[in-house]
């Protein structure tokens, strides 16, 4: 396991990694010198996401047979790191008029080039790599990268009295891995009164929780529900790590560029080449489970929470709806969520 740290890491320096029978540096990160050094022949192909190859309409018959997989594009003379970063990175679609003609052939392993999309995902970055089959020693494997995200590994870390502003009497826990993955934290307020807890799931996001974006509804949400937990005797606030619903804060940010250019946070996550909610809620489920609640009220507008939520042995009790106010800002966003992402606004 601690392989697949060292191979997070090595994503947000731009080293290469290998996974199965590939040797990848990562687009976003690596610069066209660490290119020379990784392939100095320039023979490496290029691995895209299946929605960034459909953007770019790279998505032929191959992908088509095959969708939501991982899509590689091959070696061509005029492919090189400024016409990769052009193919990794939607910021300069409208800017870059694309040269070409690129063709998509067969990915090899193709779960180890899925395992790879998924890692940058994890690692914050985008995902799509220069690809070279080089077998190596130490490679991970795609199950490595399984075991990495099993919430089974969380274990409860520490717990202490947390006086906050909703709840004097608070108390917060947190969790970790044993790998170093992401540390989530709970709090709880009030104590077991024999009556399933109100939950929140709260996704980190700093630009609304800390810094009073406006973009979104994160920051009155988590004020809301604090106040709405403590007001209904007892509960548990989720503080989960999934900034940008699981793409991380730089590519949340490249988000929100995209939706400067007026793209909606659905088409955003896309084109980025992420699922449109990259979350996973099992890590929530465990969390529950290590705080001895099965039986919850869930807080939430997104009947996603409750479904994976009940997938993962978590009985929902109640879904009780959390609608703040809009503004002039976060108007077309909230808009999307109730128009695309199925949340009942
Ligand atoms: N990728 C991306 N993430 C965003 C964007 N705006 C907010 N987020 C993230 O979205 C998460 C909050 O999710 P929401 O979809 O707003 O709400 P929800 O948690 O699904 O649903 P509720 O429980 O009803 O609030 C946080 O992690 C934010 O950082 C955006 O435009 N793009
Ligand atoms: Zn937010």
């Amino acid at each position: 396991m601690p392989a697949v740290a060292r191979a997070i890491d090595a994503l947000r320096r731009g080293w290469p990694v290998a996974i199965g029978p590939f040797s990848l540096l990562a687009i976003d990160t690596a610069d066209a010198g660490q290119l020379a050094a990784f392939d100095p022949d320039s023979q490496a192909d290029v691995l895209l996401s299946a929605s960034r190859a459909e953007t770019l309409k790279l998505a032929n018959q191959r992908e088509a047979a095959n969708p939501g997989h991982a899509v590689r594009i091959e070696r061509a003379p005029w492919l090189d790191f400024d016409a990769a970063t052009a193919l990794a990175d939607p910021a300069l679609d409208l800017a870059t008029p694309f040269k070409g003609p690129f063709r998509a052939i067969a990915a090899g392993d193709q779960q180890a080039a899925d395992a790879a999309l998924e890692l940058a995902r994890i690692a914050g970055v985008l995902p799509a790599f220069f690809v070279l089959e080089r077998v190596g020693a130490d490679a991970l494997s795609p199950a490595d990268i399984d075991v990495f995200s099993d919430p089974a590994n969380l274990r409860l870390a520490t717990r202490a009295r947390l006086p906050v502003e909703a709840d004097e009497g608070a108390e917060i826990v947190a969790f970790r891995t044993a790998d170093g993955g992401d540390m989530h934290v709970a709090l709880i307020l009030g104590g077991p009164d024999g009556t399933p807890p109100l939950v929140r799931l709260h996704s980190e996001c700093l630009t609304g929780d800390v810094l009073g974006s406006l973009k979104c509804d994160c920051g009155p949400q988590l004020h809301a529900a604090l106040k709405e937990i403590s007001g209904a005797g007892w509960g548990i606030l989720l503080y989960l790590r999934q900034e940008g619903r699981g793409i991380g804060l730089v590519n949340k940010l490249r988000a929100y560029a995209l939706q400067d250019q007026g793209f909606d946070t659905v088409d955003a996550n896309t084109r980025l080449g992420f699922r449109i909610d990259a979350r996973d809620f099992r890590v929530a489920a465990r969390m529950l489970e290590l705080l001895g609640q099965r039986r919850i009220r869930l807080l939430t507008n997104n009947p996603m929470k409750v479904a994976e939520l009940e997938k993962a042995g978590i009985e929902v009790t109640e879904r009780v709806p959390h609608r703040v106010a809009a503004n002039p800002h976060n108007e077309k966003y909230l808009a999307t969520k109730r128009d695309r992402t199925g949340h009942q606004l």
